[in-house]
């Protein structure tokens, strides 16, 4: 951290704080973007989807009760209708009402809502979209939990060497299949092309009935309870500062380490002095976080992410560099536009610490960050891919080191967990480790030791670059796309556990090769992606 950091004269402060005032409404914009959304509407095009997220866009830029923000969402319930989404129609129409003062759209209202009323008594429940899909089973530990910390099975154990630092151990032997630990993200935040389509607070997909913040033009939300949580755990420090950061870093580790110190904040409810003290009892050697009291604890998250590995780079490293002033920045913006400002004392250490916790958290976030993923189906090919729609950090599973054939997988689950479930039999005693990107089946041995030289500071000798594993097609199985077809909970559950059986049998004979143990990863990974959850 440049000595100079935190004593920049108040000059540079201002001048920091009003270039990050770019974002507001704009009505002119919200006008524009609903004639798009018509345009991709229209019967010519028939673009549903690229329309509704016109229309979104529509609905950010606009402000509450304004007639751009009633035709926005006037439009938005047509396209439910197109879609037979009749309950997503009458929603949009209770809010076009909202804001349709003068009552411009009255009558069309009236009607519609009528009509959508008569079609959703009309619809069977099978015709309805979405409701032949069934919810999601609860995913629970295949073992007991801590009692202080529900999220992890009581068999794991948190060790530490001069070679890993922390890790994860378990004390009993683990099956291909068993969850071991389910946790939630400190941080998350959602990669642009998902912003218009997903709750920016639960995550969930919510296209058809989000609204939106009422300051910024980047957060939309599935509900008013999202957005009210939202807002007083971290957006009001961040609103309008998350569109800057946007824009001018492009920089998604940025956004997710601003959305950490904003959720700190928030946590501590502005008290800068309790959250130092709080900071400075934190030791990364002294503090377990399988052992920290996540049932009644206060603000125990906080503890453990504070202490999450970090990368050490020079201090001329250009990326270090680029830290610091992005920590200033958010330094600035911190100080002088949020309700930190009423007390800002330029002379107070923790003011002056706040700029220090945001480089912090940004060199955190570079180390503890991963994408949470979801599959999409590519046709006509019918392949599924991995698309990236997040970037989260979580305390405990971030606790978990690589290897490119790795024992568990981080399965992302709808409501916005992750679940750790074992893809190798993993003996008592033996590491867990998850891979961060660098498969051996995807990538040569060369490229993923620079990579994780690079991204995390450490040189593999995992199992597959000691013995140089070759890199191998994806195995393709029709019974995979068998199963999620049926979307059907308990067929797809029997499925599952029959093909378990088999693989099991293979890897106990020698029969099943490192190629079939990654295809029953890809395996789970739709499984309970697409099906399960
Ligand atoms: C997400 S953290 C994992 C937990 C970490 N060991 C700790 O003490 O907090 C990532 C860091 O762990 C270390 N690490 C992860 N996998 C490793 C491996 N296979 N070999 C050596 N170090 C590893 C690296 O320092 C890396 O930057």
């Amino acid at each position: 951290m440049p000595d100079n950091f935190l004593r920049a004269g108040q000059q540079r402060l201002t001048h920091c704080a009003e270039r990050t005032l770019v974002d507001g409404k704009d009505l002119r914009k919200a006008a524009e973007l609903c004639v798009e959304g018509n345009a991709m509407h229209h019967n010519n095009m028939k673009r549903y989807m690229d329309a509704v997220k016109l229309y979104n866009r529509s609905i950010a830029h606009s402000t509450n009760g304004s007639q751009q923000r009633a035709q926005a969402y006037w439009q938005r319930s047509k396209v439910c209708v197109k879609l037979k989404r009749y309950a997503d129609c009458l929603q949009n129409i209770k809010l076009a009402r909202a804001s349709d003062g003068p009552g411009l759209l009255r009558q069309k209202l009236n009607l519609a809502e009528q009509c959508a009323r008569r079609m959703l008594l009309s619809v069977t429940d099978d015709a309805t979209p979405g409701s032949i899909r069934h919810e999601a089973a609860t995913l629970k530990l295949s073992f007991p939990a801590y009692e202080n910390a529900p999220r992890v099975a009581n068999c794991l154990v948190m060790r530490r060497n001069p070679r890993y630092g922390r890790y994860l151990e378990t004390n009993k032997a683990l099956k291909v299949g068993d969850v071991v630990m389910i946790d939630n993200p400190y941080a998350s935040v959602l990669e642009p092309e998902f912003c218009y389509v997903r709750c920016d607070h639960c995550q969930r997909p919510a296209p058809f009935t989000l609204i939106p913040c009422e300051h910024c033009t980047n957060a939309m939300y599935c509900s008013f309870e999202c957005l009210s949580s939202a807002r007083t755990q971290y957006h009001e420090f961040e609103c309008r500062l998350v569109h800057h950061l946007a824009e001018t870093t492009g920089d998604p580790f940025v956004l997710l380490a601003w959305r950490a110190v904003a959720r700190t904040i928030g946590t501590y409810r502005y008290n800068l002095r309790t959250l130092k003290q709080r900071r400075n009892m934190l030791s990364k050697i002294e503090v377990n976080p399988l052992l920290l009291d996540w049932v009644d604890g206060q603000n125990i998250a906080f503890s453990a992410v504070h202490i999450l590995a970090s990368l050490a780079r020079a201090p001329n490293d250009p990326v270090e560099a680029r830290a610091a002033q992005l920590a200033w920045e958010m330094h600035c913006h911190l100080v002088s536009k949020t309700k930190l400002t009423a007390n800002y004392d330029p002379d107070s250490v923790p003011y002056q610490w706040v700029g220090e916790m945001c480089y912090h958290f940004l060199k955190v976030m570079q180390c503890n960050a991963r994408p949470a993923q979801l599959m999409r189906r590519d046709e006509p090919e019918g392949r599924y891919r991995a698309v990236p729609f997040a970037l989260r950090c979580y305390p405990l599973i971030s606790l978990l080191n690589h290897s490119c054939a790795p024992n568990v997988k981080c399965f992302d689950l709808r409501d916005g967990r992750c679940a750790v479930v074992v893809i190798q039999p993993i003996a008592a005693g033996g590491q867990l480790f998850a891979n961060y990107g660098y498969d051996y089946l995807q990538t040569g041995r060369d490229e993923r030791r620079e990579g994780l030289q690079r991204d995390y500071g450490f040189s593999c000798n995992c199992n597959a670059c000691e013995n140089n594993y070759p890199t191998a097609e994806p195995f393709h199985s029709n019974r995979v796309d068998t199963i999620l077809r049926t979307r059907d909970m308990p067929e797809a559950a029997r499925n599952m556990a029959k093909l378990l059986a088999e693989v099991k049998e293979g890897v106990g004979d020698g029969r099943v090769p490192h190629q079939q143990l990654a295809e029953l990863e890809r395996y789970f990974q739709l499984l309970y992606c697409e099906v399960l959850n």
